[in-house]
């Protein structure tokens, strides 16, 4: 369970990224975040994961105090927590199995990261996570070779290896067409039912936020604005949330 009580986070320039937020998302839940740019959405996900310290309030996960925790717990904290980035953050150079592996890194002491040195069991993880996001084909190919769906594809099993109870990703389908954004939102849509990972995606295309959003959270100027269904969240909600008329860049399809 994720718990933010009257949450606000001021960035050392004074700007405000999150006001006041109070939020609980029970375990399991499935929940799209949206908001235009500079709404707090990354914001929020940062904050969860102690990238950003919150300036007051309290936010715990799974019950630990993130705004008062040690560098330690910190950590601990982020090894249960699976992060996706709109730019994928792949280590290039190297194969698939080895960026997967580093999901576990935690669990692992740095100078067999380094060179690549992996137990059995590290690897039966990986092929595992491969086979849930479907490209367990590509294990030995290097990361650079592969198309945005796929690295994209890899760094969710990245985030698997790591027993996540939580899954964060900031804008993970921002940078893929169409067809391919859909694939990646349904793997992330299957995994949370499969495995019950409570998963947060922040996402600005309206459609994809109806379509999977068991719960869509609105945001402007930090604050959650709306929060309710993906059927309640309907074209009069997103002008409010967007604080303007929609336009055809706000849906998935449209953008085609
Ligand atoms: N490191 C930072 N230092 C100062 N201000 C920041 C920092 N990061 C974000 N902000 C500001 O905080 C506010 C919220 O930004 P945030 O990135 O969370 O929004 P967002 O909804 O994720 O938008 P985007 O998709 O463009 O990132 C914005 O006004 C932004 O300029």
């Amino acid at each position: 369970m994720i718990e933010l009580k009257d949450v606000t986070v001021r960035y050392p320039n004074g700007v405000v990224g999150l006001d006041g937020v109070n939020l609980t998302i029970p375990d399991g839940e499935f929940v799209v975040v949206v908001g235009l740019s500079g709404a707090g959405k990354s914001t929020l996900i940062r904050t969860i994961n102690g990238l950003v310290p919150v300036t007051s309030g309290a936010l715990l996960v799974d019950g630990e105090d993130v705004a008062g925790a040690s560098k330690r717990e910190l950590r601990a904290i982020r090894s249960r927590v699976g992060m996706i980035f709109q730019s994928f953050n792949l280590v290039k150079r190297t194969s698939v199995m080895n960026n997967v592996i580093m999901g576990q890194l935690h669990d692992i002491p740095s100078w067999r990261a380094l060179v690549g040195l992996w137990s059995k069991a590290e690897k039966e993880k990986g092929y595992q996570a491969l086979e849930r996001v479907g490209i367990v084909e590509k294990t030995w190919t290097r990361a650079s070779e592969l198309s945005g769906g796929q690295q994209q594809r890899v760094a969710i099993a990245r985030a698997l290896a790591q027993d996540p109870s939580v899954m964060l990703a900031d804008e993970p389908v921002a940078s893929l067409d169409p067809p391919t954004a859909q694939m990646v939102m349904k793997d992330l849509q299957r995994i949370n039912r499969e495995l019950g990972i409570t998963t947060l995606v922040n996402l600005h295309f309206l459609d994809l936020a109806r379509q999977y959003g068991d719960r869509v959270i609105g945001m402007r100027g930090g604050k959650v604005v709306f929060d309710g269904t993906g059927a309640e969240a309907d074209d009069a909600v997103f002008e409010r949330i967007y604080g303007r008329s929609l336009t055809a860049d706000d849906t998935l399809a449209e953008t085609a």
